[in-house]
């Protein structure tokens, strides 16, 4: 997967030469190029923003930088026909889920517009974004660090990057549950012990703990999960969760 990720902020996207991240790229399984914006901003003082129109608070990205460059980044694939698939995080965009994460695993290109200030002209949105992705509903002061959340999110899901598959298809909402609590040594730790269940060795009983402990924390902090499950479950024929 290539990943081209335009701001004014490069240094913002630093943690993607880390971890898990950081050992995909060193692994060539992810292709990471950051961009100034700056960069090919038209005017001697290198704008970016300028004040909204219809007035009102901070500044907004200016259209004249973005369009410069997603023209060139896209130009990178023309000679074999390859096109990017262009995600502008944005406070009004569309959840950001592990299904989510999940579609976006799969595209072979994709371009990273981390706006800034108030946000980014709409006429480049309307232009160049395939996807607004909002990673949850408070308020950031820019899109470098919801880039960082996707992009982790959709690397941890591409083939080779996850030691175990299985502790990717075990996940979170990846069934639509919360996971079950996970323990490990010692199997005592002041007054509390491990399930013993944990430790029977028995995988179907433990497999059913898992179940029930996974359904019970999710009714209790998740109950619009259970309800997605269910009426998920009443489209198919199938049973509830
Ligand atoms: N994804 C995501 C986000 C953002 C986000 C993302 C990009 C930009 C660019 C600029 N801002 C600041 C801003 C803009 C408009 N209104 C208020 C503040 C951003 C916020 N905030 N919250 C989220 N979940």
């Amino acid at each position: 997967m290539r990943v081209d990720i335009v701001t004014i902020f490069p240094d913002y996207l630093s943690p993607l030469e880390l971890s898990l991240v950081g050992r995909a790229r060193a692994r060539g399984i992810l292709d990471v190029h950051l961009h100034d914006l700056r960069q090919w901003a038209d005017d001697v003082h290198r704008s970016v923003d300028d004040a909204p129109y219809g007035g009102g608070p901070g500044m907004v990205m200016r259209p004249q930088p973005w369009w410069a460059a997603l023209t060139e980044i896209r130009a990178l694939g023309a000679a074999d026909g390859r096109r990017p698939r262009i995600v502008v995080p944005t406070p009004v965009g569309r959840p950001f889920t592990q299904a989510y994460a999940a579609d976006l695993a799969d595209v072979p290109w994709l371009v990273f517009c981390c706006g800034r200030y108030e946000g980014i002209d709409a006429r480049v949105i309307d232009e160049w974004a395939d996807d607004e992705i909002s990673i949850g509903d408070y308020v950031l002061a820019g899109g470098e660090v919801a880039t960082l959340v996707i992009l982790e999110a959709v690397t941890r899901l591409l083939p080779g990057v996850v030691g175990n598959a299985e502790s990717v298809t075990d996940d979170s909402f990846t069934d639509g549950l919360l996971e079950a609590p996970v323990y490990t040594r010692p199997a005592v730790w002041g007054d509390r012990e491990v399930p013993a269940v944990l430790r029977s060795g028995d995988h179907a009983a433990i497999g059913r703990w898992r179940r029930a402990e996974a359904l019970r924390r999710t009714a209790q902090r998740r109950p619009d999960l259970l309800a997605r499950q269910d009426q998920a479950a009443a489209d198919d024929g199938s049973g509830g969760a």
